[in-house]
């Protein structure tokens, strides 16, 4: 499978990592030795060399509880790190919004793809993917971040997940966004609780029949855990157990913190992969 960029084609033969660049105050404690600027670019190089295909920046923190931010001020904290990207490093430039502004002025500024926890529901926001020309990832989301771990419910999660992505499709297709462009995310812990989760990677195949590329980030997040009590920055082994379960259903973008880990042992997944007569598990 192969997504069409501006200048370069993504080569999803194999899945990709990509690397999560947060620009949230909070992200880079560089105690002022460096511009967020000069950090947030070493940390994309870094993730770069360590084999991220895609750096997904983000301005908003989805946190349950996290403040929210003004579109004018993600717009802000995002835009330069775009642009100072696109000018100096060959890599796929995803912006993590669902702002239909910082989605304009990303396209301006060089990015590759939206990836919009929220689908496309914001106002203008259809219009902006539409007129950007973008890739866009569709993630389901089940209410709004500050509320949506309070009491996820689902008569039959993966039923409803799929329901969502053809209704988002179809809203994207009468937009006139061309499905080709489009990208599907299940969104790990964006209203589910662990059993929902778990569902869905156990299952995460069942959406290739939408014949659109998949995106999954669970790297750090509470599904692991809650299984594995440690905190965020030590969850590696228990993200890349997730990433690898997730790639070897053929989930082709893999969406992380730890890029080396998740990079090297998606060789394995490759390896075994190709050594399956059909495809995925
Ligand atoms: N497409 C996509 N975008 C995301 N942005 C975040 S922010 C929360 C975190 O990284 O813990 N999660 C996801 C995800 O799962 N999928």
């Amino acid at each position: 499978m192969q997504l069409k960029l501006s200048q370069r084609v993504l080569d999803l033969s194999s899945p990709r990592v990509m690397g999560i660049l947060n620009v949230t105050p909070d992200s880079f404690s560089d105690g002022g030795k460096y511009s967020r600027l000069d950090a947030a670019l070493a940390h994309a190089q870094d993730m770069i060399a360590a084999g991220a295909t895609l750096i997904d920046i983000g301005g908003e923190s989805t946190r349950p509880g996290a403040a929210a931010v003004s579109e004018q001020e993600e717009a802000d904290r995002v835009l330069p790190v775009v642009s100072a990207l696109a000018q100096r490093l060959d890599v796929v430039i995803s912006v993590d919004t669902s702002r239909a502004l910082v989605m304009r002025e990303s396209a301006a500024a060089g990015a590759h793809l939206i990836n919009d926890i929220r689908a496309l529901t914001d106002p203008g926001a259809l219009e902006a993917a539409r007129d950007s020309g973008l890739l866009v990832c569709l993630m389901h989301m089940q209410g709004e971040p500050r509320s949506m771990q309070q009491a996820p419910r689902y008569d039959d999660v993966l039923a409803d997940v799929d329901r969502f992505f053809t209704e988002r499709i179809a809203c994207c297709e009468a937009a006139g966004i061309d499905k080709k462009r489009v990208l599907l995310d299940p969104g790990f812990g964006f209203g589910k609780d662990l059993a929902h989760n778990y569902r869905l990677l156990a299952r995460l195949g069942d959406f290739h029949h939408f014949g659109l590329p998949l995106l999954v980030g669970m790297s750090r997040k509470s599904m692991i855990g809650q299984l594995i009590p440690l905190p965020p920055g030590e969850r590696i082994m228990g993200s890349v157990a997730c990433a690898v379960i997730a790639a070897m259903q053929g989930a082709q973008i893999i969406r992380v913190h730890d890029v080396k880990a998740t990079v090297e042992a998606m060789q394995i997944v490759n390896a075994t992969l190709s050594a399956k007569e059909s495809l995925f598990v």
